[in-house]
């Protein structure tokens, strides 16, 4: 209802709330202190660190990203982000990759371009090239979302933001599974298992029936343009919060419920910190955490029903696990570790493998004169597995350890492709950020979402109707220039 958003007299709101301090969160802190000014108070409320799903753990005096890693070289925002907090880039080391079935390497890369190009050529024939060309497209048509956003222009759901990028091909891919739109485009079955799959296993753990949205997004993952933030990629939140000038409350948000007053609507939030529980009122609220109930944000709406009995679907759990020791090469047949070449091991999805992935993985800070450990030497690996490791397959993947962390991540959605993609907006001044994950979960994806929110949050409190849900903004911006 219109009437609910902001005041007629065009008062600006006096207190916006954020629950979450992760990418989304901290980007949607700095966007809503872009679009509404200096005056409002923009509260951050965090229940654990700061950073959410983007966390470091300390090996060997060193840090290591043990959440979210990578990010792509058409990644906007998050490079805007960068440069604006006057972060630094950290470049991917090199290193060669390798696909292993459970019993030997079926696909290994070498020093020589050309030579894995013939080799792909030989083994699959054009379905690399046709793949190439299909994330190619796919990111053409996505990168239309910062001129959108730039103008200003927002939407009311995932759907409406997908449908304004790739029209209903977009929102359809959101609902096919991923292998049947390669087989589609001419890719073969054996491509599919031996490279695709692996790619998927590694990004989101799951298989090529996840959607052929987040699909391209894993793949655009596995390309060579990936960057990560010098320090952690979690210096972002901090910094972003920092330059929002936003309140962190170190609190757990319990529950949230509308309350209509002299001062119009308003939202009341409920929540524990370590000296008891308090409440506050705010005029807009944003939820920038996962509500699945399988994730555990404890947030309760009281007072109303959001358009959602429970959220359907639950969050895959993956395990990462930092190991500082010996690769056991013989497992991959490589007998002496001098001759195994690569720094990450994929695998297809073969039953009994417990992993998904291993790789070499560098500190967040890399002098100048970095490089990697060769496999005869110690070294830091990240393994990537469905379930906690048990000792003997720490022991079948490891030669000898001097340690091992742990981290359990309710790590991205469980996708399926008959999943809906939830609603942005909850409640007239209420929004949800983290729908956008069910179309594909990756930083930058969180930080489009936080932009579209900060941008609808602005039009829905001023009444401007003009900037939501534009159609043909494609053609629309090109004449406004
Ligand atoms: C192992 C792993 C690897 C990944 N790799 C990549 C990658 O390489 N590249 C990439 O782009 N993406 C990657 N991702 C995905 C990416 O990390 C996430 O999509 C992104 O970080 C999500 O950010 P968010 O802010 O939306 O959610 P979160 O980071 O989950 O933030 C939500 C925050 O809300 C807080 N919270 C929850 N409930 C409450 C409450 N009631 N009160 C107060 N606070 C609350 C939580 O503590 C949390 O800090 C990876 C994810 C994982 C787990
Ligand atoms: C949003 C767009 C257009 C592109 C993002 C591409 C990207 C960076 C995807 C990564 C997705 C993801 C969940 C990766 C997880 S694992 C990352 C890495 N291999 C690791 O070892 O940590």
């Amino acid at each position: 209802d219109p009437e609910e958003h902001g005041p007629v007299d065009g008062a600006p709101p006096s207190k916006i709330a954020v629950v979450g301090a992760g990418i989304g969160g901290s980007a949607t802190a700095h966007f809503l202190r872009q679009h509404f000014g200096p005056e409002v108070q923009v509260d951050v409320f965090e229940k654990g660190e700061v950073g959410g799903r983007l966390a470091t753990v300390t090996v060997n005096h060193n840090d290591y990203e043990s959440g979210g890693s990578i990010i792509h070289s058409l990644n906007l925002h998050m490079q805007e982000f960068v440069k604006q907090l006057g972060l630094k880039y950290r470049r991917n080391v090199a290193g060669k990759m390798a696909v292993f079935n459970g019993e030997e390497m079926i696909l290994e890369e070498t020093d020589w371009y050309l030579l894995d190009l013939f080799r792909l050529w030989w083994r699959y024939g054009i379905s690399f090239i046709r793949l190439q060309m299909w994330v190619e497209e796919i990111m053409e048509k996505f990168m239309r979302i910062y001129k959108y956003q730039a103008h200003g222009y927002a939407f009311s759901s995932v759907e409406e933001l997908l449908d304004s990028l790739g029209g209903s091909g977009f929102i359809n891919m959101t609902r096919r599974p991923l292998s049947d739109s390669l087989l589609e485009l001419g890719v073969s079955q054996r491509f599919i298992d031996e490279v695709i799959a692996p790619v998927m296993r590694i990004n989101y753990g799951q298989n090529v029936s996840i959607p052929a949205f987040v699909g391209a997004v894993s793949l655009a993952g596995a390309q060579n343009n990936l960057w990560a933030v010098e320090g952690g990629n979690k210096l972002v939140c901090s910094g972003l919060l920092k330059m929002a000038s936003a309140n962190l409350l170190e609190a757990q948000v319990n529950s949230i419920s509308p309350i209509h007053s002299g001062e119009g609507l308003q939202y009341q939030l409920s929540f524990t910190t370590a000296t008891g529980t308090a409440s506050e009122l705010y005029d807009i609220v944003v939820l920038a955490t996962p509500l699945q109930a399988s994730v555990g944000s404890g947030v309760q709406f009281q007072g109303f029903t959001p358009p959602f009995d429970e959220l359907p679907g639950s969050y895959h759990s993956t395990v990462a696990t930092i190991v500082h020791g010996y690769l056991n090469t013989s497992f991959f047949g490589f007998p002496d570790p001098r001759l195994f070449p690569f720094a990450s091991v994929l695998t297809t999805d073969t039953p009994d493998l417990f992993f998904n992935s291993v790789a070499s993985v560098c500190p967040v800070n890399i002098s100048a004169g970095f490089r990697r450990k060769q496999p005869q030497e110690a070294g830091v690996y990240k393994v990537f597995s469905p379930q906690l490791l048990e000792k003997f397959q720490l022991k079948t993947l490891f030669r000898s350890y001097y340690s091992v962390q742990v981290t359990e991540w309710q790590a991205y959605p469980r996708y399926s492709s008959s999943q809906r993609l939830p609603p942005v907006e909850l409640h007239p001044n209420l929004y949800y950020l983290n729908g956008i994950e069910w179309a594909g979960s990756a930083m930058e994806m969180s930080s489009v979402a936080a932009k579209n929110i900060a941008l609808l949050a602005y039009h829905r409190w001023n009444r401007q109707t003009d900037m939501v849900d534009q159609r043909d903004l494609v053609h629309r911006i090109k004449t406004e220039l």
